[in-house]
């Protein structure tokens, strides 16, 4: 009898994301990768780690079944004779049902299709992924995984808008998304210094999604995000925080209807539309175009402006936390970021910084770069389920 693995998968509109652990205590990692580029117009690409190695192939595939079967392929590399136990899938809403890790029976996907709406970049491929898991692998537990539950902690006035009491009870709240990567720095900060645990914490997941979380003993108390992945900061494709009434501008004056503004604020807003060239920040930074420059400035202006605010919701800021593709990599959005905030004891130092390196703070508040890990919050929670734990 071969020893058990974990499977997380990540789907997004154009990606699968995996990877595989050995069920044991602590998940240990085996093997990780993702599918790329996962449209019938682009050479859809496999790449898959393992130990130093890593392997990228061309494959045919143009859905979620099709990467899960492309991923298969390589079961002899990813499992070695392993059986999986368990798949762990990202889903990016929850609701008002969904607070913690749950199994993905056929009652629970038909609720979480449901909210399909209210993540359309992300809830159907995620839920594709579900149904393509559980047709490969019927014997595995399958755990959903959300995005929205880090945030159940949120005290009323951040949940809620100020509209009508019914709209709240109806489930029109602010979620806040992007929890699996903050609970995995909360847990992260909380394992290396539990004193800056139990304090006063801004995380910002900079990435192609953008958020940022007001963290205090642990608990998240605040989110840039919504009702939907849509508000607070600009990211790669959406607008970020808007006024209500540009969008009944454009109904009013403009004839649009809910599927042309859904997709002007989803996919054709944010840094793309503000450069006029792309939503990819790399590229945006290599640019000498003025309206590339406008677009990071706009990016830049967003988060310090979310900084401040957090820091008075917190009552003081001992930490300022940098993760996701953006924060993690990119020293000038970071430098930009903390430029100039010496009032509220930011000082960045600038070597570290360049290097990326954990601590790049000289001041009073500690300033960090932390690689996020949203994958080992999946396996730890299907860890958790196979041993019926959770
Ligand atoms: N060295 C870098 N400098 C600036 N931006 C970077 C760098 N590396 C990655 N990025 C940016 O990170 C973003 C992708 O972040 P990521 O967290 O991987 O996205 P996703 O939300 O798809 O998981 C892209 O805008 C990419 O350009
Ligand atoms: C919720 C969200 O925006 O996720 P991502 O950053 O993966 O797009
Ligand atoms: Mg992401």
């Amino acid at each position: 009898m071969s020893d058990a693995a974990i499977l997380t998968l990540n789907a997004g509109s154009s990606s699968v994301k995996f990877a595989v652990y050995a069920q044991g205590d602590g998940p240990a990692l085996r093997a990780s990768g993702q599918v790329e580029n996962l449209s019938p117009t682009q050479q859809t690409r496999l790449i898959v780690e393992r130990g130093g190695d890593k392997q990228v192939v061309g494959i045919e595939a143009n859905d979620h079944a099709g990467a899960l079967s492309a991923i298969l392929g390589r079961a002899d590399v990813l499992f070695g004779g392993s059986t999986v136990a368990g798949v762990g899938h990202r889903v990016v809403h929850g609701g008002t049902d969904f607070v913690a890790p749950t199994e993905l029976t056929p009652e629970v996907i038909g609720k979480l299709r449901t909210l399909e709406p209210l993540a359309p970049l992300h809830q159907p491929h995620n839920l594709d992924c579900v149904e393509a898991a559980i047709a490969a692998f019927p014997d595995a537990v399958q755990i959903a995984c959300f995005d929205t539950a880090f945030h159940r902690t949120h005290p009323f006035v951040n949940d809620t808008f100020a509209l009508p009491r019914k709209w709240f009870d109806e489930g029109v709240r602010r979620y806040g998304f992007h929890g699996l990567s903050y609970e995995y720095i909360a847990s992260e900060i909380a394992r290396t210094e539990p004193d800056l645990a139990r304090g006063r914490v801004v995380i910002a997941h900079l990435g192609n999604g953008a958020s940022m979380c007001a963290v205090r003993d642990g608990l998240s108390v605040g989110s840039t995000m919504g009702f939907t992945a849509l508000d607070g900061l600009p990211m790669g494709t959406r607008c970020g925080q808007i006024d209500p009434g540009v969008l009944l501008y454009m109904m009013q004056h403009h004839g649009m209807d809910a599927d042309q503004i859904a997709n002007l604020l989803y996919r054709e807003s944010g840094l793309k539309g503000l450069s006029g060239l792309t939503h990819d920040m790399r590229t945006l930074e290599q640019s000498d175009d003025p309206h590339a420059r406008e677009a990071i400035d706009y990016f830049v202006f967003r988060i310090r402006r979310e900084l401040g605010g957090m820091s008075a919701v917190l009552g003081g800021l001992d930490a300022l936390i940098f993760t996701g593709g953006i924060g993690e990599n990119s020293a000038r959005i970071r430098r930009e970021v903390c430029a100039g905030m010496e009032w509220l004891g930011i000082a960045v130092d600038e070597d570290n910084n360049a290097d990326n390196a954990r601590d790049i703070g000289t001041g009073r508040v500690r300033v960090m770069v932390v690689p996020t890990n949203e994958e080992l919050v999946m396996a730890r929670a299907v860890g958790a389920a196979l041993s019926g734990a959770h």
